[in-house]
């Protein structure tokens, strides 16, 4: 059974999760790029809430409740922090918040990684169902967004149907979502 549907434009957060981006040592190119795939993926209105904080984990978790809970976000797409080294926890925090994970994203978009390069086996990258939210997360290099988002985007629309978290539409010439109970 499917969830009762959102009325509305389905918020979206986009959260960027790196030491050096959040104090302002390198522009944060990670939160744009995403903002771009979903504008050129989504042909149904959207709003974006947009947030750069640094690898901790505590303040990790925090962002991502307060997106789902409170900012309403239907779906929430994180850029960083899923690597091996000591401060990458944002698979964790993916973990901690979430009531269900799915792991299918993160072994398709490593899959789709690989072809592009050797180390994408390196990202920890998951994906989980917090309520009525959908939490992805993506490597931390700006030039993952457009291979990983790609990969998993035409089961998102589906997803977000099946957790109530409102509807979205796809550019087919983009991105064919696929509902297959439509
Ligand atoms: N938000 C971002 N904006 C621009 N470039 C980024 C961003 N995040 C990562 N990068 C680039 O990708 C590289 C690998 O990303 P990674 O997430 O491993 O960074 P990091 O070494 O953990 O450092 P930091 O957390 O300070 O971004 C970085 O060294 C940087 O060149
Ligand atoms: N598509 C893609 N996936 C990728 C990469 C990349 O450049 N492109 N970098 C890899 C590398 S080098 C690392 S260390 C991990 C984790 O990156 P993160 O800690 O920035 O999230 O993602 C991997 N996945």
């Amino acid at each position: 059974m499917t969830a009762p549907v959102k009325i509305g434009p389905v918020k979206i957060g986009i959260v960027t999760i790196s030491d050096r981006a959040s104090r302002g040592i390198y522009e944060d190119k990670g939160g744009p790029a995403i903002n771009e795939e979903l504008s050129r993926i989504i042909s149904s209105p959207w709003v974006a809430e947009a947030r750069v904080i640094p690898d901790e984990l505590d303040l990790i978790a925090s962002t991502l409740v307060e997106l789902c809970d409170i900012a309403g976000c239907g779906l929430v797409v994180t850029t960083g922090g899923t690597g091996p080294a000591p401060r990458d926890m944002t698979p964790e925090a993916t973990e901690q918040v979430c009531d269900k994970m799915m792991p299918g994203f993160g072994e398709l978009m490593r899959s789709v990684s690989l072809r592009v390069v050797p180390t994408a086996i390196l990202s920890r990258q998951t994906a989980g169902i917090r309520g009525s939210s959908l939490i992805v997360n993506l490597p931390g290099k700006p030039s993952a967004i457009h291979d990983c988002l790609d990969a998993v985007f035409p089961a998102i629309p589906y997803c977000l149907d099946l957790i109530g978290a409102g509807r979205i539409e796809t550019d087919p010439e983009i991105c064919v979502s696929f509902r297959p109970k439509s």
